[in-house]
């Protein structure tokens, strides 16, 4: 999305924004002394009417990015009570459509890094926290008219499972070298992203920290459907089986989602069998050695959304 304008007879396309504005908030009132604290990354792109800064060098309709790296602090002063990371997001959009009469739209992008709460002996710390792995995200878009779309997301969620799933029936040709199998370890880092029905600010159905809730449980959403139950899991005949049984599911079982879209890298661990002139068989594969690659992988991604809802 751009602010598109016609100058000189030439279409111009035109945004700008501030990357990688990182903060922290901590809030200390929780009750019995617990602190609450979140570290965001946040990025900001605005649509505003300022083209004479670039054909005229007139900056007199710019917002500077530095004001803008300045009110991601101001707004994490302002909110007293903790939020989510997509409700911060939209208060800031808000604030730059509403503030100021040139900007048209603003996008604003934030990559939570997961802090979670320590646990001592099993017990919950007041103010300890570690790092975890997978990454919350929102990214979320304000029209001046009070249009909007909010999208959640995790990425870096690795999973693995080292059996119930194989690979048979695919093409074969000059090329194929690859065998059937049905037996195989299946690894992916998953990027979700999912999109929110909401198109107004007026039409936010969601309290502030259940969008928090609806990550949580997204995302046990998708880690089960990928394992199955515990004791004797889930058959994935693809990669790309697997991820569409894992959207469907988000589907099923949020109505405030109206579209998912999944990205599914096949992370391959290659079976391990040695063999020199002498010894033919140093190391023979049985489903227990493997060689893990990070590159090349598989790429498999799709989305999927209720008919009627945009993408
Ligand atoms: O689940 C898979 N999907 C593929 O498209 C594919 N291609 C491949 O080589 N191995 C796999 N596995």
């Amino acid at each position: 999305m751009a602010a598109k304008n016609q100058i000189d007879g030439l279409n111009f396309e035109q945004r700008h924004g501030k990357e990688r504005v990182r903060v922290g908030r901590v809030w200390r009132h929780g009750k019995d002394g617990r602190h609450f604290f979140v570290e965001w990354n946040v990025g900001i792109t605005l649509l505003s009417d300022c083209i004479p800064a670039y054909v005229s060098a007139d900056n007199s309709d710019i917002v500077a990015t530095d004001t803008m790296k300045n009110t991601v602090y101001v707004k994490a002063k302002e909110c007293s009570e903790k939020v989510s990371v997509e409700e911060f997001a939209i208060l800031l959009a808000k604030h730059f459509t509403s503030f100021y009469p040139q900007v048209t739209s603003a996008i604003i992008k934030i990559v939570e890094k997961p802090w979670e709460r320590i646990s001592i002996d099993g017990q919950p710390h007041d103010h300890g926290f570690k790092l975890g792995s997978e990454r919350h995200t929102t990214e979320v878009f304000v029209k001046k008219n009070g249009a909007l779309g909010v999208t959640s997301g995790v990425e870096g969620l690795a999973l693995l499972k080292t059996t119930k799933s194989g690979f048979v029936g695919f093409i074969r040709d000059q090329n194929t070298i690859l065998p059937e199998t049905r037996e195989r370890m299946l690894a992916t880092e998953v990027s979700a992203s999912w999109r929110y029905h909401f198109d107004s600010l007026s039409s936010i159905s969601m309290k502030p920290l259940c969008f928090t809730e609806t990550y949580l449980d997204v995302k046990k959403v998708l880690v089960n459907t990928f394992f199955g139950p515990p004791k004797e899991g889930v058959y994935s005949p693809s990669v790309q089986a697997t991820l569409y049984h894992m959207a469907k599911a988000v589907l099923g079982r949020f109505p405030v989602i109206s579209s998912i879209q999944l990205k599914m890298p096949n992370i391959h661990f290659l079976p391990v069998n040695l063999s020199s002139k002498d010894n033919p068989v140093i190391v023979k594969f049985e489903d227990d050695v493997y060689l893990p690659t990070d590159e090349p992988h598989g790429s498999i991604e799709a989305s999927l959304g209720r008919i009627h809802s945009k993408m």
